[in-house]
């Protein structure tokens, strides 16, 4: 019977999946494959057209309507054997989703099981219609041992075999047969049973119940009759065994610490959470079309929407519900390119249907753990304050615009971003690259000296007057030593900072810091040019941190030249989004009011920019004039940027960005003009190299 699985369409039946609806373990990395595990059910229901039930509470009930799901249970709390019952009574008496649809079968999946490709097909007719009506089939693994071979509930199988058996998989036919066995099955759940299940694994894990209901299959002959107990693929498989099946259960990976006591030995469990890992990554092709989806790159874990078919598809409206009060456009950076003067422009002249984040710039919500942790409501509610559950908002078809400059280049913004907000439109602000390493090196130089005080003037310095105004404005106490050591040497008699002192301290720090960075990124470049942003990130060191203090020191103290190195985190993105959803902007248009481009991108913005002209926000003063830096080093750091500006110009015309001859930015075109059989003879090899 279990062959007849393949090849059957089920597109004739009516089916009910039912299934919990996300559970939550301790430790993120459990929440998070437990997430994707019910995304993969969710898939599943709506690429075939079936009716989908979500069991849990109001966070799943929310889910659910997020991801279209019909109906979501919010009072379930009897285990799994009587909300089936309940199901089952609504679907015979044709009060569940009366006049959309009628349930002939209900199908129950658990929380472990993981659809990974698209080959689950049902034999709704020969369950029918063979020699034996089937009313129930339920796919169970028995977990200690794997390879047991196909059998039914009428084969002689030592009771051991199910004595911790995984039933992932329960398939009921509506009727009145099924509603007895159901009743005799609840039962036969002794009442410590249920007490032994908190509520929400009652409603959620359900593993106990149907464990049960394997016995009444297997040793009451009335029920055996009409059942069919599949235990080995094709249907269902556990997580070790290599045979092909549509649907793998990781029930024993220890993947939340509750399960711990029925998981696997803590080696095990490692392999078992590597081939979920896997089984995601290599995720049926097949499968990912029915919904519109397909691989960022071969082999890469980050899946996204097919981009020949835009609007329409189950992924872009499941996004769309979700991103319903999000931002639609994020300014992404990068640092130091003018986000400020952008920000106040939007501001003062935002036509009304654009609204920034209560005025904020700078949420920094993707590429901060901690920010991102707070949840998708927080960020909602920067946007919309008045809004108290996602998705719902009082002006949903208002633009939401962010404006961060950590985005472009922090290492977990953009998989976040394409991740939530796959539709949204980005802007890069990319100025030229040696002005934007001059200015963050500034920024941070100014800052290691004067702390809070470079909020307050642009020439922070001379705030600086004595000790007491170091230690006033410092933020932290490594950085509070620094600054003292540098006031006391630097500080005259009357208190005030010596200029050339200064100076001298600054080109210092800029010669060290910059030959230090060039080191690194050689190193790197060895090893993986041209390859992507996230093997640079690897290689650079920044894969490795876990907080958000520690990535910010790193990518504020010492990127300088990395953050300026655009070709590569623009490639970055050229995986996560189509190219069409990806503008890129000179600052320097700005300063123009007749900027079409700027119109372009946020239309309705004309009135009064006028009166922003030639204003650059967010400027600060320089201690020492570009020409008096260490020109060797000034050599260098063009050189290297060049040849990445020289990739990033490839990059453009190869996807259509940059304009008519680059005309989106301009200090890109010159610099190409300017490369054109001069100097930098190799500038066209590596921008075609650039398009891989
Ligand atoms: N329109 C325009 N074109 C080019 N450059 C401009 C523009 N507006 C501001 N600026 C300069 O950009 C620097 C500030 O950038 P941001 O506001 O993005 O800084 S931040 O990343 O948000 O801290 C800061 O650079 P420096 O003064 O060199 O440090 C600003 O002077």
């Amino acid at each position: 019977a279990l062959s007849a699985f393949h090849g059957t369409s089920p597109a004739a039946a009516r089916v009910l999946l039912v299934t919990p609806g996300g559970r939550r373990c301790d430790g993120a990395h459990g929440s998070y494959f437990m997430t994707k595990a019910l995304q993969t059910k969710i898939h599943l229901a709506r690429s075939r057209g079936w009716a989908l039930w979500l069991v849990g509470d109001e966070r799943t009930a929310a889910a659910a309507a997020a991801t279209g799901g019909v109906l979501s249970d919010s009072t379930a709390s009897g285990g799994v054997a009587s909300l089936l019952l309940e199901l089952h009574r609504a679907c015979e008496a044709g009060t569940l989703l009366a006049g959309v649809a009628r349930i002939e079968w209900i199908l129950w999946m658990g929380a472990d099981v993981l659809v990974e490709g698209a080959g689950l097909a049902l034999p709704f007719d020969e369950l029918t219609s063979g020699v034996r009506t089937i009313h129930v089939l339920l796919a169970a693994l028995a977990t200690n041992s794997a390879h047991d071979g196909e059998g039914g509930a009428d084969a002689d199988t030592p009771a051991t075999a199910f004595k911790e058996a995984d039933p992932g998989f329960l398939l009921l036919r509506v009727d009145g047969w099924s509603t007895r066995l159901i009743s005799a099955w609840l039962e036969d759940l002794t009442l410590s049973q249920r007490a032994q299940q908190t509520p929400d694994e009652a409603g959620i894990g359900g593993a106990d119940d149907i464990t049960a209901l394997l016995g009444l299959l297997r040793w009451e002959s009335q029920w055996r009759a009409h059942a069919h107990v599949a235990r080995s693929p094709p249907l269902m498989r556990d997580w070790a065994d290599t045979a092909v099946s549509p649907l793998i259960s990781f029930r024993r990976c220890g993947l939340c610490a509750a399960d711990q006591e029925s998981s696997l030995p803590p080696t095990r469990a490692a392999e078992c959470q590597a081939a979920l890992l896997r089984a995601f990554t290599h995720a049926d092709d097949a499968f990912l079309q029915l919904i519109d989806a397909e691989h960022a790159a071969a082999g890469s874990v980050h899946v996204r929407p097919v981009e020949s078919r835009p609007h329409d598809g189950w992924l872009p409206r499941h996004r769309g519900g979700l991103a319903a009060c999000l931002p639609k456009l994020l300014v992404v950076g990068s640092q130091r390119s003018g986000l400020a003067s952008l920000h106040a422009v939007l501001k003062r002249h935002s036509p009304p249907h654009l609204r920034l984040a209560a005025g904020e710039r700078d949420l920094h919500f993707f590429s901060m753990d901690n920010r991102y942790k707070e949840g998708l409501l927080q960020y909602q509610q920067k946007f919309h304050p008045d809004s108290t559950r996602l998705r719902e908002c009082a002006h949903a078809s208002h633009d939401g615009v962010d404006v961060s400059s950590t985005y472009f280049d922090y290492p977990k913004a953009p998989s976040r971003i394409a991740a939530v907000l796959p539709w949204s439109r980005i802007v890069l602000v990319l100025r030229e690259p040696v002005q934007r390493t001059l200015s963050a090196f500034n920024f941070r130089w100014l800052t290691w000296l004067c702390g809070r005080a470079i909020w307050s003037r642009p020439d922070c310095w001379a705030a600086i007057t004595n000790e007491e105004s170091v230690r006033a404005n410092q933020v932290g106490p490594f950085q509070m030593h620094a600054a003292l050591k540098l006031f006391r040497s630097c500080a005259s008699k009357q208190g005030a900072l010596r200029h050339g002192c200064l100076q001298k301290d600054y080109a210092i720090k800029f010669r060290n810091k910059s030959l230090a960075e060039i080191e690194q990124l050689q190193a790197c470049e060895l090893n993986v040019d041209p390859g992507g942003p996230d093997q640079w990130e690897g290689c650079l060191g920044l894969r490795a941190f876990t907080g958000p203090k520690q990535i910010r020191k790193a990518m504020e103290d010492s990127a300088f030249i990395w953050r300026s190195t655009y070709a590569i985190h623009l490639r970055g993105w050229l995986q996560l989004f189509p190219a069409r959803l990806l503008s890129v902007f000179d600052p320097e248009e700005l300063l123009d009011p007749q900027s079409e481009e700027l119109q372009r991108l946020f239309p309705g913005l004309s009135s009064g920019i006028q009166a922003m002209s030639r204003t650059r926000e967010n400027s600060r003063l320089y201690v020492v004039d570009r020409k008096d830096l260490p020109q060797d080093v000034m050599r260098m750091l063009e050189i290297w940027l060049r040849k990445y500006n020289c990739q990033l110009a490839g990059l453009l015309e190869a996807h259509g960005l940059g304009g008519e001859s680059l005309s989106n930015l301009p200090w890109l075109a010159k610099q190409m003009q300017g490369e054109r059989g001069t100097a930098f003879t190799d500038c066209a090899g590596l921008a075609i190299n650039s398009r891989r």
